[in-house]
């Protein structure tokens, strides 16, 4: 388990810079403005208390026996967006029933085109409020190191099989196959998405400032920068290189999200004030999920949120609109 969600694809490179890529930006505080009270409130397709989030990872149950209904409980807590994984060990439905407000789901998009539908208009009658289509996973990234160090994961056919099972094909020999990746995912997936759930859709995977315009021009209503943790494509470049381009390319016309690396409130800061709407965790929320189950998930994201609240103050920002490029340098 350690390896598969600590390690990547290939040598790890892009792992490894992850972390190290916030840390090449610096701050320039402002001064004497009035921070008696910082707000990190933010709209995002729903109303949060915190811009950091959490990033949709798989199999939960895993590494807490009630699996994704703790991790929703435990983001609920800390009022922070929630992305339920279309690999989730828990039933769409009970992990909607833990959560009053909005959430958003990831589709992937499977080779059988009708569970992947099945899987939009369940999580969008339960109340999921925004779609994220993952594009940068067109099959899963080559993770030659983690297999040589690893077992099989302690998950059975069940758990992994929880959602699709009762969309499987009558006698349907090789499920796995049916829903395994599809490869062959386009912009024009955006509205086939969309036509199903009749909700925003937000690209998640996008590294370049001309491919996020791509996907903004064909309806996206939101991009999300992510290099899939390091998972994908090894020596693909940071989020925190890849974010300012992403942003100056779409210019406004639709929020950008971000993930890969974050981990405390400082990155998150870099990453608001480089012109991302919301920060999102995937490991971290998997380390608080084993540790201590929802009330580890709500721990961490409420000490990062406090970090980053402390951290608006000292440089001069009471809200998260107040935020902006000139706060930061470097890279
Ligand atoms: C174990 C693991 C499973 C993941 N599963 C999914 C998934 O089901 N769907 C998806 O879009 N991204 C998935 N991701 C990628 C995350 O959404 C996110 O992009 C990445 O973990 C962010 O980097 P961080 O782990 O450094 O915070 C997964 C990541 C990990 C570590
Ligand atoms: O492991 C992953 O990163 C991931 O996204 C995934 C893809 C297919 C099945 C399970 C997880």
């Amino acid at each position: 388990m350690w390896h598969y969600l600590t390690r990547g694809a290939g040598d790890d490179r892009t792992v490894h810079e992850a972390q190290d890529a916030w840390n090449r930006y610096r701050l320039r505080p402002r001064v004497l403005r009035d921070v008696t009270s910082v707000s990190t409130g933010m709209q995002l397709f729903g109303a949060w208390q915190t811009p950091i989030g959490i990033a949709p990872t798989a199999f939960h149950a895993v590494l807490h026996p009630d699996g994704e209904v703790a991790t929703a409980t435990g983001a609920v807590a800390a009022g922070a967006p929630m992305v339920l994984s279309s690999r989730s060990t828990r039933r769409i439905e009970d992990v909607a029933a833990a959560i009053s407000g909005p959430w958003w789901f990831q589709v992937y998009l499977m080779r059988e085109r009708s569970i992947t539908a099945a899987l939009i208009e369940r999580a969008a009658a339960a109340g999921a409020t925004a779609m994220v289509l993952t594009a940068d996973t067109p099959y899963v990234g080559h993770r030659a190191r983690t297999a040589a160090l690893s077992r099989p994961l302690p998950l059975s056919d069940e758990q992994a099989l929880t959602n699709v099972q009762q969309h499987l094909p009558e006698g349907a020999g090789d499920y796995w196959d049916l829903i395994d990746q599809r490869a062959d995912l386009s912009l024009g997936d955006i509205g086939w998405v969309a036509d199903i759930a009749e909700l925003p859709v937000v690209v998640k995977g996008v590294l370049r400032g001309d491919e996020a315009a791509a996907c903004v021009d064909a309806g996206a209503d939101a991009v999300w920068v992510s290099n899939h943790g390091g998972r994908q494509l090894d020596r693909a470049i940071s989020t925190a290189a890849a974010l300012p381009e992403v942003v100056a390319a779409v210019a406004g016309s639709v929020p950008v999200i971000v993930d890969g690396g974050v981990r405390d409130g400082f990155d998150a800061l870099v990453a608001l004030a480089l012109g991302a709407s919301a920060v999102m965790l995937g490991r971290p929320v998997m380390w608080a999920l084993a540790a201590e189950g929802a009330a580890g998930v709500t721990g961490l994201l409420d000490e990062l949120t406090a970090e980053l609240r402390h951290a608006m103050g000292l440089a001069g920002a009471a809200r998260l609109a107040d935020l902006d490029r000139s706060l930061v340098t470097g890279h």
